[in-house]
């Protein structure tokens, strides 16, 4: 498995948020996690991801327990997350943004990861030198994604990447997100709305009040039986 959360607890402060959450993560595709508005998704992915410290519970990437790292630490064991209504940098161009990240890595792949992370999105070719300040939101959502994909990361991390994006970009954007679990990567998947989600995943969680209420194989078919869920 490529995540594995075990028995998660996590809130705020002295509020429990979520509650004994499990679920895995295959090497490869897709693991949506579904949820009303407040259920504990992107408390969830914050535990994920490093941001909020869980109360008790494990959090293994590819076997290796990272419940108690930083989440920078997390970066470098392969973890990416792009957070909803995720910003770039304002000021620089999308260009710019891009080789911000890949300043990071090795020099021998900066230019190669900015190109692969670009021939995802090629929305984002005809506005190289914006700022990404004046991109709309789905371009800012592409580069966003682009950004993180830079890391070359075992393990994405996307919290509703296509919410309040327009409809035609939401079809770009999940073509990408589709291509690549195709091509390998882990991807968890947070979204409300359950069409694509459930359909492109191997798995699905939905959550309600911080717990699961039900887990199950992905694909088209499960839409009815998570719409159910989400109406109990
Ligand atoms: N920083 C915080 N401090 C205290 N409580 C918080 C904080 N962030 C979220 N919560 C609470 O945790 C619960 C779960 O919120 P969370 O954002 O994880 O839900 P969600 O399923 O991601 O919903 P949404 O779709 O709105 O993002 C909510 O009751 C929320 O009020």
């Amino acid at each position: 498995m490529m995540l594995e959360i075990d028995t998660l607890t996590a809130g705020y402060d002295r509020t429990t948020v979520l509650r004994d959450v499990s679920l895995n993560c295959a090497e490869r595709g897709i693991t949506a996690v579904l949820g009303h508005n407040g259920a504990g998704k992107t408390t969830l992915l914050r535990a994920v991801v490093g941001l909020l410290r869980p109360t008790s519970g494990t959090i293994r990437l590819d076997g290796k327990d990272i419940g108690r790292l930083a989440p920078h630490r997390r970066v470098h064991e392969g973890l990416a997350y792009v957070p909803q209504g995720q910003r770039s940098f304002e000021q620089l161009s999308t260009l710019e943004n891009l080789q911000v990240v890949a300043d990071g890595q090795p020099r021998s792949r900066r230019r190669r990861a900015v190109q692969e992370a670009l021939d995802r999105f090629p929305a984002l070719q005809a506005v190289l030198d914006r700022q990404a300040g004046l991109l709309s939101g789905g371009q800012r959502q592409q580069l966003a994604i682009a950004r993180a994909l830079i890391t070359a990361p075992r393990l994405l991390v996307l919290d509703e990447p296509t919410e309040g994006i327009q409809p035609s970009v939401v079809l770009e954007i999940e073509r990408a997100i589709e291509s690549l679990a195709a091509d390998g990567m882990s991807i968890l998947l947070v979204e409300q709305h359950v069409g694509f989600a459930v359909s492109v995943a191997q798995t699905y969680t939905v959550l309600a009040a911080g717990r699961v209420i039900q887990q199950g194989t992905g694909g088209a078919e499960a839409q009815a039986d998570v719409r159910a869920a989400l109406t109990l």
